[in-house]
C-alpha cells in the first residue's frame, strides 16, 4: 500500500462541497446514543440539512432506503438498538444509500467491538472516529479512556490508513488535526479548539455531519473532509465568541448556520 503525505483541504474545494451540501438540504437517518441527540440534530439543522431519528425496528428498513445517508454510532449500545442499526445498514446497503459509522469507545469493551467489527463487513461508505477508537477497530490499540482519546490523531494514521484500505470506507480519524484518508491520498483539516472536547457531543455531532456530506457526493474523500474542516472552523470561530462550554455550545450552532462558500477565509482564520 502506497500512502501520500496528507494534504490540506484546499478552501476552493470547502466552498464546493458547501455549496453542493447545502443545495441538497440532505435527510439523514440518525440512529445514534441517548447522550447527543440533541446536539445532533441541532447541529445538522444549524449546518443545512435535515435530521431523523428513527429508532424503531418496524419503521427502520423504510426509513433507511429513502433517507439521502444514515449514521449508525454505539455510544449507548444495546440489543434492541443494535438489531435496529443491523437492519438500518442492511436496508441503506441494498438501496445504495451511503452510511457512516462512529465507533464511540470501540476498544475496551467487547460487545460493542465485536459489533463494529460486524458492521463494518457490511462496508461503510465512512468511518469517523477519535484516535483511540480508530486504532482500536483496526486491530492496533486497546481503545481510549472510555468515549475520550488517549492518543493523537497522528499516531492514528497510519491505523486510519489501513481500515480504509481493508474496508473500502473513507475513513477520517480526528482531533488537533484531523485526517481524512480512503488508504491512499490523506486529506487534514487542521481547523478545531480544544474547547470542543468539553462540551458533549461535538464528535458524535460531526459523524452525523460526516454522514449527511456523504449523501449524493461526487467525491467522498472531499466531501468528508469538508464536514470535518467545516465542524473545526466553526468550533474554532464559536470559541472565540464564547466564554467557557456553555456559550460555546450556542456560539457552534451560530457558526454553523453563518459559515457560507463567501466566509470561510475570515470564519478558517
Ligand atoms: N486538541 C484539539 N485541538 C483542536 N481541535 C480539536 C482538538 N481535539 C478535538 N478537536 C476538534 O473536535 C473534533 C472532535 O474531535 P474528537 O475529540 O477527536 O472526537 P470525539 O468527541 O469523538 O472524541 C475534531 O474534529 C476537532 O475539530
Ligand atoms: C458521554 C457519552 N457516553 C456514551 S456516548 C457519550 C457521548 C460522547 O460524545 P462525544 O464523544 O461526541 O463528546
Amino acid at each position: 500500500m502506497s500512502a501520500s503525505t496528507p494534504t490540506t483541504l484546499p478552501l476552493a474545494t470547502l466552498a464546493q462541497e458547501l455549496a453542493r451540501f447545502r443545495a441538497a438540504c440532505p435527510l439523514v437517518h440518525v440512529l445514534t446514543n441517548e447522550v447527543v441527540q440533541e446536539i445532533t440534530a441541532n447541529v445538522l439543522l444549524a449546518a443545512g440539512a435535515a435530521p431523523a431519528m428513527i429508532v424503531a425496528e418496524e419503521e427502520v428498513p423504510t426509513f433507511a432506503a429513502i433517507a439521502g445517508a444514515v449514521l449508525i454510532n454505539v455510544g449507548t449500545l444495546h440489543a434492541t438498538r443494535l438489531a435496529a442499526m443491523q437492519q438500518a445498514v442492511t436496508a441503506a446497503s441494498a438501496a445504495g444509500v451511503p452510511w457512516t459509522l462512529d465507533p464511540v469507545a470501540v476498544g475496551a469493551l467487547k460487545y460493542r467491538t465485536d459489533a463494529c467489527q460486524a458492521l463494518i463487513r457490511q462496508k461503510p461508505t465512512a468511518i469517523r472516529g477519535n484516535a483511540s477508537e480508530i486504532m482500536a477497530l483496526a486491530g492496533a490499540g486497546q481503545g481510549g479512556r472510555g468515549v475520550d482519546s488517549t492518543s493523537g490523531s497522528d499516531a492514528a494514521l497510519d491505523a486510519a490508513r489501513f481500515l480504509a484500505h481493508e474496508t473500502g470506507a473513507i475513513v477520517a480519524v480526528t482531533g488537533e488535526t484531523d485526517y481524512i484518508t480512503d488508504g491512499k491520498t490523506t486529506l487534514a483539516t487542521p481547523w478545531g479548539h480544544p474547547l470542543m472536547t468539553r462540551v458533549v457531543g461535538t464528535g458524535c455531532a460531526l459523524s452525523a455531519l460526516v454522514a449527511a456530506f456523504t449523501a449524493g457526493a461526487p467525491n467522498r474523500l472531499e466531501a468528508v473532509a469538508s464536514a470535518c474542516a467545516m465542524a473545526g472552523m466553526a468550533g474554532q470561530y464559536a470559541q472565540k465568541q464564547s466564554h467557557g462550554p456553555g456559550s460555546f455550545k450556542g456560539a457552534f450552532l451560530d457558526a454553523l448556520y453563518h459559515i457560507q462558500p463567501e466566509n470561510l477565509l475570515e470564519i478558517s482564520a
